[in-house]
């Protein structure tokens, strides 16, 4: 039974598909269609206030890398350490192979990077650097050529740690360009960004809705909206931790839902209070504070089995599991986008510094897609080669009878000259062509 201490609507596609939002990006996307760069400085000044180059070239770059405290740029690097050697290991999982099935014939897969791929790094409310590390730095290590990093400014100015972390994790090209309209001119191309074959990235409402729309004329790597905290949590947790980690992830923006499932009533009214104590205080209260009132909800249910199912249905972005076992949730769980186990670890280091992914599925696609990742960017691909005549022959034939059964008459025919070339076995059709001399025996 379930227990409702804090009760909120449960956020799915079904009613955040704003029809205001989809027809709000859909013309946008008509108008970098149609006009390009024009259409793309046009709106970069409408909902930025920027009217200057977007492309920052390298001088500008390092220009902006130079005002930054040296901290900072030791600080990226190391994040950027972590975020590789967890995706380069990542990428050793994926085997390129080729097997002989029958004598001569091999069949084999490859992982081939896109030749091109857009990083989105948000930038509206705040400057996102370690979205650059997750795109950037993990789009290299699959291999991609080239990658164009953008982000919008922040307060009319350039982020310059976000660049920094761009240049560092080795983007191509960087673009002060955020929104739809960045989306947009990486998916479709425009005079000055050449279109780009995959977009990853996560975003706003907006963003994530541009992606979406594009996806099909261009790649996407999955669904990454606004972000999502769910803890499930025992009557050993501590109260004010887990308020503080709900917190944490609902400053993200006021359409942010942050849930806790527990087992125990009196870790659920302690976090209710710690929450309401911390709110007036946070900075960030101003996004933090209507997220909490909004899509807040502390849960109570019967038992830990309870509380996975329940998880499960929210398929949430980010759970974290502060119970006595927390790595039962390895097996007991299955519709997540990352797990954080146990109270040493929270979703603000996978955000911003122990290495793995932090663009996550949102609004449930958590049910059908991981996040981000190595493999993302790559792309599986067979190929096949038969060196023996003899199994060209035995395959021709088998390929000749299989493709009649489905009246295939085209595709038999490539097997039926292949079973004559090689075991000069000829179909009728070979026969009435030979006997008419139209092919040469
Ligand atoms: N799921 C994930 O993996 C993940 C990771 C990091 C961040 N996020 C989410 O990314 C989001 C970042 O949002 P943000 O807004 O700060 O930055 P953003 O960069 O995603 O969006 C900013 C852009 O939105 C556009 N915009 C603003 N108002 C608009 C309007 N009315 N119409 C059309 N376009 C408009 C502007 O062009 C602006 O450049 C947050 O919701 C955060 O939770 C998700
Ligand atoms: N929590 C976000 C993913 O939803 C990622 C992030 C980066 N920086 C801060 N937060
Ligand atoms: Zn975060």
């Amino acid at each position: 039974m379930v227990l409702h201490l804090k009760s909120a609507p449960t956020k799915s596609f079904a009613d955040t598909a704003q029809h205001d939002v989809a027809a709000r990006v859909a013309a946008i996307v008509a108008d970098v269609r149609r006009d390009g760069d024009a259409a793309v400085r046009r709106y970069a000044e409408q909902f930025d206030g920027w009217t200057g180059p977007t492309r920052l070239d390298d001088a500008r770059v390092e220009e902006v890398v130079a005002t930054l405290d040296p901290q900072v740029v030791e600080d990226i690097r190391f994040v950027q350490d972590q975020v590789r050697t967890f995706a380069q290991a990542q990428r050793d999982t994926l085997v390129d192979l080729e097997v002989e099935t029958l004598p001569g014939v091999r069949l084999g897969q490859k992982h081939v990077p896109v030749q091109a791929a857009g990083a989105y790094v948000p930038g509206g409310k705040y400057p996102l650097t370690a979205s650059a590390h997750m795109t950037v730095v993990t789009a290299k290590v699959a291999g991609v050529p080239r990658v164009v990093a953008c982000t919008p400014p922040i307060r009319g100015e350039v982020p310059a740690a976000t660049v920094a972390a761009m240049k560092l994790a080795g983007a191509d090209e960087i673009h002060v360009l955020g929104g739809v309209q960045a989306i947009a001119a990486m998916a479709l191309g425009t005079e000055s960004i050449p279109a780009v074959n995959l977009l990853a990235g996560p975003g706003n409402p907006y963003v994530a809705e541009a992606k979406r729309q594009l996806f099909g004329e261009v790649g996407i790597d999955l669904f990454a909206g606004p972000t999502e905290i769910l803890v499930v949590a025992d009557e050993g947790a501590d109260p004010f931790l887990v308020a503080v980690d709900l917190l944490s992830q609902a400053e993200h923006g006021p359409e942010s839902p942050a849930v806790l499932i527990t087992t125990s009533r009196t870790l659920g009214e302690q976090v209710l209070a710690h929450v309401e104590r911390l709110l007036p205080g946070m900075p960030t209260a101003d996004y933090a504070g209507p997220a909490w009132r909004d899509w807040g909800q502390v849960l109570v249910v019967d038992d830990l089995d309870e509380a996975y199912a329940l998880a499960d249905r929210f398929a949430s972005e980010h759970v974290q599991v502060f119970t006595a076992d927390p790595r039962e949730a390895l097996e007991k769980m299955h519709d997540y986008g990352a797990l954080f186990l146990g109270e040493g670890t929270c979703v603000s280091y996978g955000d911003k510094v122990i290495g793995t992914n932090h663009v996550l599925p949102t609004l449930g696609a958590a049910r059908y897609t991981g996040g981000l990742w190595v493999g993302k960017y790559l792309r599986t691909v067979t190929y096949q080669e038969i060196t023996d005549p003899a199994s060209s022959a035995r395959l021709g034939e088998v390929c000749g009878r299989a493709a009649r059964v489905e009246l295939f008459e085209g595709h038999a025919r490539s097997g039926d000259v292949r079973a004559w070339k090689h075991a000069g076995r000829r179909a009728a059709w070979i026969e009435e062509a030979l006997a008419a001399g139209t092919v040469a025996p």
